[in-house]
This record gives structure tokens, sequence and C-alpha cells, in this order.
């Protein structure tokens, strides 16, 4: 008997493997894995096309009540589902299509909600190291956050907050923030207001959605629902840069010169 890890892809229902589907109507239990990412479609639609139910697996529950998803595993198939790639590598992880993938190869940061009295930024610093070597830097976790601190000490137990999902509009927010900062402390910086970004949302399903700009202007632009993701890039080729002012609104990346090192360190 066996526990599958099971990668549900990027976009709907129907993006699960044919042999993550098999292992899926095997099982005699199935969890959700609801905090890491989520589809564009929700647990009824999955239930619907698996004709199974669901059980939804919170942070809580996957980090501290791992003993009730594991019961009788060696008795009978328990299925543990999670969006996009399941991201590791054993006998019964069935892979598909990620985020990490569908993006191309970047180096990769997590970004973090700020609160009032805590505002990391040691992204920043990992977005510059990228840029000094040319390289493009895909900034996920745009969006969950949360998943990585808990709120309250709670009898020993730690209380997770609910996952909320960072737009790209407030990724961007939080680099014009660093960048004024440094500024004013009179840091040399990696990366200015006109550095080129893209924002991308929703990729894989019907309504994704891709805008190229200046820093500056990627923070007004409304990609709509959840999931967002961040690329700031390095040095650009000319294909890259033909194909970014295809995703860009009229005339936003005019002033980008190919290949010219002032484009990554202006
Ligand atoms: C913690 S990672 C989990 C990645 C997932 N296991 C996978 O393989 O796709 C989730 C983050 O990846 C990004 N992401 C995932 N799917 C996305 C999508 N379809 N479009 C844009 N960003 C996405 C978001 O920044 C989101 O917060």
């Amino acid at each position: 008997m066996v526990l599958y890890v099971i990668g549900l892809g990027l976009g709907d229902a129907q993006d699960i493997t044919v042999k993550g589907l098999e292992a899926v109507r095997k099982s005699s239990r199935v969890y959700l894995e609801a905090y890491t990412s989520i589809l564009t479609v929700g647990k009824e639609k999955l239930e619907e096309f698996y004709g199974k139910p669901l059980l939804l697996a919170d942070r809580d529950l996957v980090e501290q009540g791992a003993d009730e998803i594991l019961r009788d595993a060696d008795q009978t198939d328990v299925a543990f589902l999670v969006v996009g790639d399941p991201f590791g590598a054993t006998t019964h992880i069935i892979h598909n299509a990620s985020i990490m993938n569908a993006i191309g190869c970047c180096e990769t940061v997590s970004f973090v909600f700020w609160t009032e009295s805590w505002k990391p930024e040691s992204y920043f610093d990992k977005i510059c190291k990228n840029r000094a070597m040319g390289l493009h830097t895909l900034c996920l976790d745009v969006n969950v956050a949360p998943v990585y601190y808990y709120s309250l000490l709670f009898q020993g137990k730690k209380i997770f907050e609910p996952p909320r999902f960072m737009t790209v509009s407030q990724a961007a927010d939080q680099l014009l923030q660093i960048i004024q900062r440094r500024r004013d402390e009179g840091e040399e910086l990696g990366m200015t207001e006109e550095t080129v970004c893209v924002g991308v949302a929703r990729l894989g399903s019907d309504d994704q959605s891709i805008c190229a700009a200046p820093l500056h202007e990627l923070v007004s632009c409304d990609l709509g629902e959840p999931l967002h993701s961040l690329v700031v890039t390095g040095r650009l080729h000319p294909l890259e840069l033909d194909m970014l002012r295809m995703n860009a609104q009229e005339g936003a990346l005019e002033g980008v010169k190919m290949l010219d090192s002032s484009t990554f360190t202006s």
C-alpha cells in the first residue's frame, strides 16, 4: 500500500496526469494540500472530475497532523495532491507541469508580505546578485508569503494565518520602497525603477496574463486574480526583448537598450 504525492499541474481539474488520476481513483483517502498554491478551479470541480471527495490539508494538518494523513497508509492507498509539482523525487511522487519549468530557467527568490515591524529585504540582494551576472530572477511566493510565518503560539501549537496571495503590483511596490530607502542611504543599486520586469498571472490557464514593463510602471498594472509571479530581468537578449515587447503596453519598453549593460545595471 502506498502514499501517493501527486502534482496537479497549473490550470484546472484536467491537468492531472493519467497516472495521477488512476492513483487518486484507487485511493481510499485523498488530501488536497491547500496552502502553498491554488488552482483556478475550486475543490468541488476537482471532486466532480475525480469522482471522489477531497479532504483539505491546511498547513496545520500537513506539518503537525501528518500522522492522520499517514493513518493506515500501510494497509490502504492514500493520495496527497499538490498544485503544480510536489517538488521532490521519491518512488511515489508523480510529477506534473510546474511554474518552475513553465516559466523557464531563472534563479528563484521568495517574497513575503511585510508587516508594520517586519520588512525583510533579503530577496532584493539576491535579485541584484543575479542581475550582476546578467541573470533573470523568478520571484515566487510573491503570493503565499504567510505560509512562512505563524501568527500565534497557542498552548505550544503553531497557528498559521490563512494563505494570502500577493499581486505583482504589491510585489513591485515592495521593490520600489526598497530601492527608494537604499537610494536615500546612498547605496549603489543593483536594480532601479527602470529595470524591466515581467508580471505573470494564472500561467497555464485559459486566461493567463503577462505584462512586461519597467518596474515603476508594473506597480500600477492589474493582472487580475491570483496566482501571480514576477520576473526581474537581468541582461536581455534581443529575442527576449522582442518577446517582451509583445507583452508590453504600447511604447513601454521603447527606451530599453538591447544587450547594453545599462539595461541591467541602471
Ligand atoms: C509555493 S510555490 C508552489 C509551486 C508549485 N508547487 C508548483 O510547482 O507550481 C507557489 C507560488 O508560485 C507562483 N505560481 C504558481 N503557479 C502560478 C501560476 N499559474 N501563475 C503565476 N504564478 C504562479 C506563485 O507566486 C505562487 O505563490
